[in-house]
């Protein structure tokens, strides 16, 4: 794969939703963060993983669209707002059902609503703390079959949705086809967040000298999924750039791409690696468009 393009400066806008059980609002919601977060200057918009229905194994099915066949009002509305506003849009994740399977899928759109990579959700999240935090989305949902870069006017980008992030050889994969920034809609949850989702981030981030954006739904009280929220944006040297808490709110960060070449080069990792001793290999065909 050819080197990245160098987009300059980016600013970026998560939009921490409030999430609730009536999609038609949560749409709306949705829509008018976009809006907001353009108006504020955004050229590059994520948003958080299911954010048009409740995290359950009982919502998903219900709240499912056919993003390919229709009807999606939900990633319809994605398409038009991000044309409308002129962005390129990380649209978080929906239900999608797609031959007789459900999946947990994100779009991506350029600024003029094209939608230019799907990813399903690679790794799902079945865990079981007793006690604490069992869900099993294996119930439900298929995982996704490839990993997804996807060039923009926003930089190299590569997605993953939420429990894909434990899984560090998918950020290398991406870090290797030369994605600058790590875009993971998630929503970890109030057992797992605390230790778990910065620490990932910057992970991430160190590991592969990079951008990585993690952007969560707001914590609702009335859900049966409480969600961890602090949507973050980490730099190329693991610092954190911005960051909240668990209530609805959008949070910006400048992304100066030229962080991620000098980080690169101050700490020249990948020309030191031993190839000698141990190799990722990389089994997937090339950008995944599902
Ligand atoms: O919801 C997910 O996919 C992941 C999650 O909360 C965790 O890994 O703790």
């Amino acid at each position: 794969m050819a080197e990245a393009a160098d987009p300059g400066k980016v600013k970026v806008a998560l939009c921490q939703l409030h999430v609730t059980a009536d999609k038609e609002q949560n749409i709306a919601t949705a829509k008018a963060a976009i809006e907001d977060a353009a108006h504020n200057g955004a050229k590059l918009v994520v948003l958080p993983e299911m954010w048009n229905c409740p995290y359950s194994n009982d919502s998903f099915p219900s709240y499912a669209e056919d993003i390919e066949a229709g009807p999606s009002p939900s990633t319809d509305m994605l398409a038009a707002a991000a044309a409308a506003a002129g962005v390129t849009l990380v649209g978080g994740s929906v239900p999608e059902r797609s031959v007789g399977k459900l999946y947990n899928t994100c779009c991506v759109f350029d600024h003029t609503g094209k939608l230019l990579a799907k990813h399903r959700k690679t790794h799902l999240f079945d865990i079981d703390i007793p006690g604490k935090m069992t869900f099993k989305e294996s119930l439900t949902l298929t995982p996704g079959e490839g990993p997804t870069v996807v060039d923009t006017a926003a930089g190299r980008l590569g997605v993953g949705i939420c429990y894909d992030i434990r899984f560090p050889e998918l950020a290398m994969l991406y870090a290797k086809r030369g994605v600058q920034v790590l875009v993971y809609p998630g929503a970890f949850n109030t057992v797992t967040g605390p230790l778990h989702w910065e620490l990932l981030a910057r992970a991430r981030a160190v590991d592969n000298q990079c951008f990585v954006i993690t952007c969560s739904p707001a914590r609702n009280p009335d859900a049966s999924y409480q969600a961890w929220g602090h949507s973050t944006v980490v730099g190329p040297f693991a610092e954190v750039l911005a960051t909240t808490e668990h209530e609805p709110t959008t949070i910006y960060a400048d992304l100066d791409f030229a962080q991620v070449k000098e980080r690169r080069a101050n700490l020249p990792l990948t020309q030191q690696k031993r190839h000698d001793l141990y190799e990722l290999v990389d089994r997937s065909s090339s950008s995944s468009k599902q």
